[in-house]
């Protein structure tokens, strides 16, 4: 169903993307349902590629695309140019309940250039492929100037243990300032635990996570999931001492935690920028809490050497060089008529010249070229 242009366009951002959210659930779930996972190894640590990923990405993208053409939009997975988009990829309505909300008063105003949206078809990828279906998640999360603000968690595997054929999708969405909704919260949890990694660990990360006292460590897949944790109050703090993780991992969890009074930084306390063309990795690595994040922050300062942390850098959120931001933009997508995949959909946040070439680039997508 169509959505009148007097929503905030947070609110219709949200809505479309807990939709295409689901669509996205049932590729992967098709996928796995198939048996044939299609894996590429991208060539990093545990750092794999799946069918599912790349259908989820195709639909996430093209379908948000085609309702908002002028909002930047990043995407985890480097796609062929060429590969047709089928026609039921494409999700066009809109999530009632989400739509039911009122936009926060502050969040009313914001138009396409503040946006840019962080997708990652399929969080966990190297745990999808080793069958801890929980640990799988797809996330789209919603930066506005910058700020992580709202954000989708979608498990397409829920409960995968205890209902047949892999369990089921849920969604959980938030919005800085609204809340969160899709999920139900421990009322109180022991001691101090920590989660972490299962699938890229190595001795700083584990040095790390000690250095927060921790009383359990919960070693398990994929950004969403651990974040999950926390907003559930099973977990106490997510501490991930590396450079591994990308903005597609963090913006959807972080704006969820966020609302909820949570924080997720840099292992320095530092928040992490989301505008367009800030770098992907989170050079400072990953420190989210439930709550007294600044214990924590203290902890690593006070207990790991000064030589590791310094190799921690925190992201900045000063522009850099219009080639630089160009040449990250080589993410593709489908133009809104479906008949060729090009192009990331990346606007930057940026001085003019970075404007004239994306309405350049956005002409010659709109014409057909496949090489932008
Ligand atoms: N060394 C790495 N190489 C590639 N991706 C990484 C690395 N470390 C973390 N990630 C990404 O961050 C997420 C959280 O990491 P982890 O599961 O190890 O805690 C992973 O799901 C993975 O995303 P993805 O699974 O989407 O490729
Ligand atoms: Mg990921």
């Amino acid at each position: 169903m169509a959505v009148s242009e007097s929503v905030p366009l947070l609110m219709r951002l949200v809505s479309a993307s807990v939709s295409v959210s689901y669509r996205a659930a049932r590729i992967a779930r098709d996928v796995l349902i198939k048996g044939d996972l299609g894996i590429v190894d991208k060539g990093g640590k545990n750092d794999l590629q799946t069918e599912a990923d790349r259908s989820a990405q195709r639909c996430i993208i093209a379908s948000l695309h085609k309702q908002f053409p002028n909002v930047a939009i990043f995407g985890e997975e480097d796609l062929a140019p060429t590969t047709k988009i089928p026609d039921d990829f494409i999700e066009t309505e809109f999530d009632q309940d989400v739509l039911r909300h009122e936009c926060p008063e502050n969040l009313r105003n914001i138009n396409n250039d503040d946006v840019v949206i962080w997708v990652d078809p399929l969080d966990g990828t190297k745990e999808f492929t080793e069958g801890f279906l929980d640990h799988v998640t797809v996330l789209i999360g919603i930066a506005v100037k910058g700020v992580a603000t709202a954000g989708v968690i979608n498990q397409p595997f829920h409960n995968f243990e205890e209902i047949p054929k892999y369990g089921k999708a849920r969604c959980i969405w938030g919005v800085q300032g609204l809340g969160s909704f899709g999920f139900k919260r421990n009322a109180h949890l022991e001691g101090n635990v920590i989660t972490t990694t299962r699938s890229h660990s190595d001795y700083t990360i584990t040095k790390t996570v000690e250095a927060c006292e921790p009383t359990e460590v919960l070693r398990v897949g994929g950004a969403g999931h651990k974040v999950l944790l926390l907003i559930e109050k099973k977990a106490h703090a997510y501490v991930f001492a590396s450079i591994g993780c990308k903005k597609w991992d963090t913006c959807a969890p972080e704006a969820i935690l966020q609302s909820l009074g949570g924080r997720l930084t840099d292992i320095h306390g530092h928040p992490i920028p989301y505008h367009a063309n800030v770098v992907h990795n989170n050079t400072g690595g990953v420190l989210a809490t439930v709550a007294n994040h600044d214990w924590y922050v203290n902890k690593i300062k006070e207990k790991v050497d000064s030589e590791t942390l310094s190799k921690f850098e925190s992201v900045k959120a000063a522009p850099p060089s219009l080639e630089s931001q160009l040449s990250q933009q080589t993410l593709n997508i489908q133009n809104s008529s479906s008949k060729s995949a090009n192009g990331k959909v990346g606007e930057e946040k940026e001085p003019n010249a970075a404007k004239q070439e994306r309405m350049a680039r956005k002409r010659r997508l709109e014409e057909g070229d496949s090489k932008l």
